[in-house]
């Protein structure tokens, strides 16, 4: 009630100013000041509310302000149930298509550590009669702004941590609602020139979730666990002097869910993915400036590391000439041929990614690295501080089984589902093996037929598993048995060879 009494008392005083500007060019210029300056002080004295606006638009510039965004996002989460009338706009880039917001001049009011705030909307036409087709600002020149009002005993309180609370919370809720984008990186022969840029986007869309992954609850638990603990780390990464970021190795056989596992963290975190395609970027450089180009709250992903590049770097390089024995099946020394490698991003390039820039700009970063062959890997490349958690991605056990069986099937028990634990145990598939068995073939496809058809597909794979441990076996053996012939051999000639010299048995 006192408030609006002082509104009214504003109002009064905005009154008397108005009278005294079309009167002011009777009062002599010295007597002017001092009424207008006595005038500020009573309002001053007698007003203990305090103001703040925000606008729309600040300065000359053509951007939004960031605040004004912040604050419209904070309030319509906050407030779009207690306002009375409301704005509905589409928002850019939203998950939800229309978003609410308290309508032009509505009031609403805010607690913060049990002290009351008031929020305005205020839209001002300055020049209504004339239509400015090129005002940035609208037809009219609207101007729109956001008005805080708060008593002056708090001002400690609300300039210092509500603003800043307003603020951070206002963005989160926007990081929260946008839509996720897919990065992948142009070719640098398109990075200069009219709207080209070193990054194209899509929307990412992958429904992929902690929930619906398979693999062991105490090694998820464990994931979601590290990854909340990085989200909220900067103030520990502040303290102990690193870089606020983090880099996950992913490692297993193919389809143990690696992809899955980064669509999965990306919308858990709700981080945009930064997909690095290394055979498109020229040299070091080139890597280092796309870097720069991806923002904090961001994960950027090297996907099959081994095979994307030379990574063995100089080291290797100079093991080659010294005649270091190389093994021709090693799959980086393969890829590498049959790219034609065309990219010169070195080792110590990617580490310098990594470590060097990388640290340097901006924070909450995540940096995810594939690879079915992690013992191809440079040590240097994932020693932990680079990559600072290793995370295997296994066949497909018992507790994976079920996940997907509840996915695919909406089952979460079922007679059969012991006989394919055992199999499970027995033989080694996928977990995209696995799913895809799972996955009804026909309409009339029910749970049974899902889980005998899988049970079949495991135990082809059981038998194949052991016709080739058998081959393999049988191989062994024949190779075995034909160097000790070979030895035999060997022996005969030299013990004759010995008779022939010394002329005795
Ligand atoms: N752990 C898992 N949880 C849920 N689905 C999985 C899992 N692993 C594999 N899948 C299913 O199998 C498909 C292939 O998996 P994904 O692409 O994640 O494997 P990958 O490990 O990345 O394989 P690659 O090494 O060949 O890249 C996915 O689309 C998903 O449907
Ligand atoms: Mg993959």
């Amino acid at each position: 009630m006192r408030r609006e009494l002082w509104s009214q008392i504003g109002s009064l005083m905005a009154t008397i100013v108005f009278i005294y500007t079309i009167f002011e060019r009777f009062f002599p210029p010295h007597l002017r000041d001092r009424l207008q300056a006595i005038s500020q002080k009573l309002t001053n004295h007698f007003n203990p509310y305090v103001q703040i606006t925000f606008p729309e638009f600040s300065g000359e510039r053509l951007k939004r302000s960031e605040a004004y965004t912040a604050i419209q996002t904070y309030l319509s989460a906050n407030s779009s149930q207690r306002a009375k009338r409301l704005k509905a706009e589409v928002v850019k880039d939203s998950q939800t298509p229309l978003v609410l917001s308290m309508d032009d001049n509505e009031e609403i009011t805010d607690e913060f550590q049990g002290v009351k705030v008031w929020w305005t909307a205020k839209q001002i036409t300055t020049n209504p009669q004339r239509y400015n087709p090129f005002s940035y600002y609208g037809p009219s020149d609207e101007k729109k702004y956001y008005k805080l009002t708060f008593h002056r005993t708090h001002r400690d309180i609300i300039t210092m941590s509500y603003i800043k609370h307003v603020l951070e919370e206002g963005k989160e809720i926007e990081m929260r609602n946008r839509q996720l984008k897919l990065y992948t990186n142009n070719p640098s022969s398109g990075w200069y020139g009219y709207k080209q840029s070193k990054w194209s986007h899509i929307v990412f869309e992958h429904p992929a979730t902690f929930e619906t992954l398979a693999m062991e609850q105490i090694k998820k638990e464990e994931i979601i666990k590290d990854l909340v603990k990085f989200k909220k780390g900067k103030d520990y990464y502040a303290k102990i002097g690193k870089a606020w970021k983090r880099g996950y190795l992913l490692y297993g056989p193919p389809g143990t869910g690696k992809s899955t596992m980064i669509a999965a963290i990306a919308n858990f975190m709700n981080y945009d993915v930064y997909d690095v395609e290394l055979t498109a970027v020229k040299d070091n450089t080139e890597l280092r400036k796309l870097l720069i180009e991806t923002p904090s709250r961001s994960i950027t992903v090297i996907e099959d590391i081994d095979c994307s590049l030379d990574l063995t770097g100089q080291r290797k390089q100079k093991k080659e000439t010294s005649a270091d024995d190389e093994d021709p099946k090693d799959p980086m020394r393969r890829n590498e041929e049959e790219s034609g490698k065309s990219s010169k991003v070195t080792l110590s390039g990617l580490l310098n990614f990594i470590d060097g820039i990388w640290s340097a700009c901006g924070g909450e970063r995540i940096i995810i690295f594939t690879t079915n062959y992690v013992e191809k890997l440079d040590p240097a490349l994932i020693r932990r501080g680079r990559m600072d958690k290793h995370i295997e991605m296994s066949y497909c056990g018992y507790e994976a089984f079920k996940v997907l069986a509840e996915n695919y099937l909406d089952v979460q028990s079922h007679v059969l589902f012991g006989r394919v634990g055992r199999l499970l145990e027995e033989t080694n598939v996928s977990p995209a093996d696995v799913a895809e068995n799972l996955m009804p073939k026909a309409v009339d496809d029910d749970v049974e037929t899902c889980l005998k058809r899988l049970i079949l597909a495991l135990e082809t794979a059981k038998e194949e598993a052991r016709k080739k441990a058998e081959e393999e076996a049988k191989l062994k053996e024949e190779k075995e048995r034909e160097e000790c012939n070979l030895m035999e051999e060997k022996n005969k000639e030299k013990t004759t060879e010995d008779v022939k010299e010394n002329g005795f048995h």
